[in-house]
């Protein structure tokens, strides 16, 4: 194997430290901006060459001691706290300039999280075995983790009751799902089991599971011929509104500071009663539901079912009658959409919105966007988008929801 000594002078979108080599890009995993770091090389291209850091020789001041497992869950946890937060914002102003050619973009400094550990409120673990943890990076092999200071303390406890109760169940699963309401302070868990798992194993496991482990209110389990006997939710708040979410439906991860997302995003598109809000990819309405408050109507487009029916779940006993929830691909829903919106919510996933999404905006006539992403790159590529049918560019908030993670969420509000 190939291996450089290199002095890293950037940072790339995804995390990696960046250096030069003849001309050519070399993106080091583990490195940061300032280092000199002897690598070796995993992937040599015509245009780059990727590579991980072997040894740091001269460390940046902003290295830290790691404290948890080198699996890159927690890629950036070598990273002090402050600097973090520095090189998600260079980040989101080289992605806006490189492609979105946004020099000066109306960029507000990123909003720190209040708890930089201990904040997740969900994970999906990998078992093979009695082992249980995250897969290393770019690896199938799991790596064994006794509990995750990323997670809410709840979470750990349950992590520590599965590992208990495991051993004679140790062929029945292949991974599981912890969630915890940060509202209610309890958890519950969804088990993965193997495509020949019996039924009464995995009923079993999760009955084991839960006479050991204290706060665990729930498991549920997914195999073939598995028939779940009763369902299992979490109960969590958010915007004053409280969600029962199935095991599967997507929630923000970080609770506090999906809570501040949501103010912000109230806040900037200044909802005035009577008023129709569109909130495409709405999950469970996380977004909807808060905001329905006075509005005339709100209409949430979301493609996963079981999202719409906790979402539609709730609005009963939040005594919320003005959202209505339209289940499919917002490429598809939008086009059918009848009327016009006031202001309207995007909320995609990584990948970014479909251009018919944005072709459709023209027509809905919104004349206040929030857009929330997960990507900088793809953001830049869909603000041009959005720029070129005419709208105005008035705030890109990046909002730090995943702490000693490369990830970036930001939320961008546009005007007509
Ligand atoms: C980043 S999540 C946001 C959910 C929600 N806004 C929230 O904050 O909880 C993206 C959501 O988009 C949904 N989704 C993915 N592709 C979609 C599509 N083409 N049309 C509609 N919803 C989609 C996913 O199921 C997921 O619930």
């Amino acid at each position: 194997m190939e291996e450089l000594l290199l002095e890293i002078h950037g940072i790339a979108q995804g995390g990696d430290g960046v250096g030069r080599l003849d001309g050519m890009v070399v993106f080091v995993t583990g490195a940061l901006p300032g280092e000199v770091v002897h690598i070796r090389v995993s992937e040599r291209r015509q245009t780059y060459i990727r590579g991980t850091v072997l040894e740091v020789v001269t460390p940046a001041p902003d290295r830290i001691a790691p404290i948890t497992s080198d699996d890159g869950h927690a890629a950036w946890q070598h990273v002090a706290y402050p600097a973090q937060l520095r090189l998600k914002e260079q980040i989101v102003r080289e992605q806006l300039a490189k492609l979105a050619g946004l020099e000066t973009p109306p960029l507000a400094p990123i909003i720190p999280a209040p708890q930089p550990w201990g904040y997740r409120n969900t994970a999906r673990l990998h078992v093979a075995g009695t082992r249980i943890g995250y897969h290393y990076s770019g690896s199938r092999q799991v790596a064994d983790l006794a509990s995750d200071p990323l997670l809410l303390p709840v979470l750990n406890t349950a992590l520590a009751g599965l590992r208990e109760v495991l051993p004679p169940f140790k062929q029945a699963i292949e991974g599981v799902t912890l969630r915890a309401s940060a509202s209610y302070g309890y958890a519950i868990a969804l088990l993965h089991g193997h495509a020949n798992t019996s039924p009464a194993d995995l009923a079993d496991l999760g009955a084991a599971w839960m006479a050991h482990t204290p706060n665990l209110a729930g498991v549920a389990a997914e195999a073939p011929g598995y028939v779940q006997p009763t369902p299992v939710h979490l109960h969590d708040d958010l915007g004053g509104v409280t969600f029962m979410l199935s095991p599967e439906s997507f929630f923000q991860v970080n609770t506090p500071q999906a809570e501040r997302m949501l103010d912000l995003i109230g806040q900037e598109l200044d909802l005035q009663p009577g008023e129709r809000l569109l909130d495409a990819y709405s999950g469970v309405g996380s977004f909807a539901l808060p905001l329905a408050k006075g509005l005339d109507a709100v209409v949430a487009v979301e493609e996963n079912p079981t999202a719409v029916a906790d979402g539609v779940r709730c609005l009963p006993f939040n005594g919320i009658t003005n959202v209505e929830f339209v289940r499919g691909a917002a490429e598809r829903v939008l086009p059918q959409l009848e009327g016009q919106f006031d202001a309207a919510i995007l909320d995609p996933p990584r990948r970014g919105c479909h251009p018919a999404v944005i072709e459709e905006l023209a027509r809905l006539a919104p004349t206040r966007l929030a857009y929330i992403s997960c990507h900088p790159g793809i953001l830049a590529r869909d603000l041009g988008a959005m720029l070129r049918i005419g709208y105005r560019l008035d705030l890109v908030q990046p909002i730090d929801l995943f702490p000693q993670t490369p990830h970036i969420e930001c939320v961008v509000v546009l005007r007509k």
